[in-house]
Order: structure tokens, then sequence, then C-alpha cells
């Protein structure tokens, strides 16, 4: 990897204070385009967002800032805002993404830590056939020459293990909370589980990412802080005051033969259930922009998203933008969806802590990144995994909707697919 001028990388902890802020000098300039971005990543601090070969990835670290708590988001924002707007900033791409630019991935719950806004040394992008490098630090920096990076490492000795909450222990939570919705204290409930995964070697991110951002193009391959993962769920984009979501819920398992699956999308796109979860989510996705929209579309009827392991229901929800909210401020208001809380919310939330016994970390968490003008994408972390303590430990996470209408059995063959593509991405 080339080497670039060390900057000098700072931490601002709550409170976030205004007078911490010392200024970024950042500077985005087009490149040639650079091929592959994720072969672009040095094995230490490596942060990516790919979606179809496009994205952004960045190493290193100018700025970070970490947050735990109910004002995460808010602190994150205002954070944002100070450090955008005491930036030095020469930006002669002029896209999404170009300039100063954040990687960020936030904790599920208030209680739990781990929450993070980085600023990475160097940016590499791609959209749409311009390529571009950005540099930030304290000082002038002169951008890096761009090489691939050696392979990554390939996980050895890959074994797989339940976690605290057993698959049998896991089909009672679901009973039970199949009991709450009957008792009427709520509609739906999004309930995880967990799968352990170790591996021989400290894990090498880069390679599951390769793995992930190769078969699942249609997904947003991601890594932030040793969380990674490729989600089909796009919480929210900002761009140029247009917002578009993309809400899923409602799957069924594929088998790999054609006909079938096709048969089995028929069945999906009519099951009543699985309409009643969707239509929870969508909901909740509308409900929340509506107050930053001028227009919104919500088409009435799902289409069905066919990806390598499982189809879903799909709501792409867009709006015009009415105020000055940046995608963060967006994503703070929209979590968590009932693609991954439920419905009513509260409700669903306090079911989830009382009977889940998972601590989600940063699982069904928005990931992604932000752009000084406010734009940016934000997915839900969904399809993921931890890496743990000397990397040799991964946790990966699934979790369902459950309604009036769910099988235990069911549901955990659900959360089994939905498991798959970073079991894979883990098992050479
Ligand atoms: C909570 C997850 O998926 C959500 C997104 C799509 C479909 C879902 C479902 O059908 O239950 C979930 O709401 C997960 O993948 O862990």
């Amino acid at each position: 990897m080339p080497t670039i001028p060390r900057v000098r990388s700072w931490t601002v902890s709550n409170p976030v204070l205004a007078d911490a802020i010392e200024p970024l000098v950042v500077r985005s300039a087009p490149i040639a385009d650079p091929g592959e971005l994720l072969s672009l990543l040095p094995e230490d601090d490596a942060f990516a967002w790919v979606h179809a070969g496009d994205g952004l990835v960045g190493w290193g670290r100018a700025a970070e800032l970490r947050l735990s708590g109910s004002d995460r988001f808010t602190d994150a924002a205002q954070w944002w805002r100070e450090l955008a707007s005491h930036a030095v900033v020469r930006d002669d791409v002029d896209v999404p993404g170009s300039g100063l630019v954040a990687f960020g991935s936030f904790a599920f719950t208030d209680e739990a830590p781990g929450s993070v806004l980085v600023v990475p040394e160097v940016v590499v992008g791609r959209r749409d056939g311009v390529a571009w490098v950005t540099v930030a630090g304290t000082g002038i920096a002169a951008p890096p020459e761009l090489a691939r990076a050696g392979s990554p490492r390939e996980p050895s000795g890959t074994a797989f293990a339940d976690g605290p909450v057993d698959s049998l222990t896991w089909q009672g939570l679901v009973a039970e909370a199949v009991r709450r919705i009957s008792a009427g204290d709520l509609d739906k409930v999004v309930l995880a589980r967990d799968l352990i995964a170790t591996v021989d070697e400290p894990l090498d991110v880069r390679s599951p990412l390769s793995r992930l951002a190769a078969q699942y193009p249609s997904c947003w391959t991601f890594h932030v802080d040793g969380f990674f993962g490729s989600t089909p769920e796009m919480l929210v984009r900002l761009e140029r005051g247009l917002v578009t979501s993309r809400v899923l819920a409602g799957t069924i398992r594929r088998t790999g033969d054609d006909a079938q699956d096709n048969a089995l999308a028929g069945s999906l796109a009519r099951s009543s259930k699985d309409l009643e979860e969707h239509e929870y989510a969508v909901r909740s996705v509308a409900d929340a922009l509506a107050p930053h929209c001028t227009s919104m579309n919500v088409p009435e009827t799902p289409f069905v998203l066919h990806l390598p392991n499982v189809m879903h229901l799909a709501t792409d929800v867009t709006g015009v933008m009415k105020n000055g909210a940046s995608a963060l401020t967006l994503a703070a208001s929209l979590h968590p969806s009932a693609a991954v809380g439920g419905t009513p919310k509260d409700a669903a939330v306090r079911l989830i802590k009382e009977i889940e016994l998972l601590d989600r970390g940063r699982y069904a968490g928005p990931v992604g990144w932000i752009d000084a003008r406010g734009d940016g994408e934000w997915g839900i972390g969904l399809r993921s995994a931890q890496v743990e303590g000397d990397g040799r430990t991964v946790r990966l996470f699934a979790g369902c909707g459950i309604v009036a209408d769910s099988v235990p059995a069911d549901e955990l063959a659900e959360s089994n697919a939905k498991l798959i593509p970073v079991r894979d991405a883990l098992t050479p």
C-alpha cells in the first residue's frame, strides 16, 4: 500500500464539544477508474460501502466520534455539522460522497455502546463512471498512489455454534411473541438470534467483504469498525433533496430451482401473513418520512426482490424534501423501522428488550455514510456480523418479523436462510 502522510487522529466523546472541533483539510480530485474498490483496501482500519461495483472505500482515521445513549444520533448530527462547517474543503468532483465524508454505524438500542462516525484519511469513490480520491487530515496532503493491496487472507478452520440462545429456546421466544400479539399487546415484533463463528486466525475482513460483494451485488456491502455484512435494505438515501427508502419485510427461502422459486415468489406476493408484516414496515417508514417531505410516492403493492438466498416483499418509497434535514437526521427518525423493531414501535422495542435475550450491538442499526452537504446513504445493518475479541470470533445475526400467524419452526428456518450470506462468506 502506498504511504500517505499520517495525520493526527483525534476523538471527541460525549458530550459533543463544539470547541473541540479542529478544522480538517479535505481535497477531492478525479482519478482514472481504480478497478475493484475493495481490492484497494489495506487490512487494518478499512471502511467500505459498495453496491454493484460503485460506492466508497476508505482507510485511516482523520477524525472520529464515538457515541452511545439515546442522544447518539443528535450528537452525531451536531458534531458532523460542526466538523463540516469548520472544514477547509476543495472538491473538484462535486457528486454525493465526494468532499468531506464520514462512514458510520449506530447501535440498535439506546443502551448499547459502539456507535461511531469516522472520517477516513483516504476515501476512494466511484459513481456512474466517475471516480475520485479524497484525502483528509489536519494539513494539506498529497493524494496517495493507488494500488491493489495483496490478496486477503482466507479464513481457515471456520466452525459455527449457537449463540447463548439455542434454536429450541429461540422458537420458544417466537411462540411467546405470538402469544403477546394474540393477546393484543402489539401487532408485530422482530426477534433476532445470533450464531457464533470461530476461525483459526484473526479475520481479515476483506475476504468476506469481497465474497459478499461478488455474491450479493444488489445489496450494499459494508464494513465499519469490525461490523460487516451485505444488506438488502436501504433505510434512507438522500441525494440533492430526493429521498428514497427500500422497505423489506416478508420473506421466503429460495430453493435454487428457477421454476419453483417463481412459484414461491407468486405465493409470497399473495401471502396475507407476509403482506401484513410488510404493510407495518412500509407504514412506519412513510409516517417517519412524511414530516420531512413535500410530496411522497408510496406504492400500494410491493414487488418481490430476488436475492440468491431468499426473496423479500419490497417497496421503494420516494419523497421530495421540504426541509434541510441531513441523511443522518432522517435515519434517526426512521430507526427502528418496523422491519427491525415492530408495531407499535415502543411496545415492540420493549418486548425485544424483555424477551429476545440478545445483545444486538450494531446489528439492525443504521450503517452507511454522510457527506458535508448532508447527502448520504444509511442501510439497515442486516445480513451482518461483528468481529469480536482478538478477531477469531465473529457473531452473525438474523431476525424475523413475527405477526399473529407466525409459526416458530418456519421463523427459525427463515433466520437460517438469512444467515447464509455471512456464513458462506466465512466458509472457504
Ligand atoms: C431482520 C431481518 O430482516 C428484515 C428485513 C427483511 C425481511 C424481514 C422479514 O421478513 O422478517 C425482516 O423484517 C434480518 O435479516 O435480520
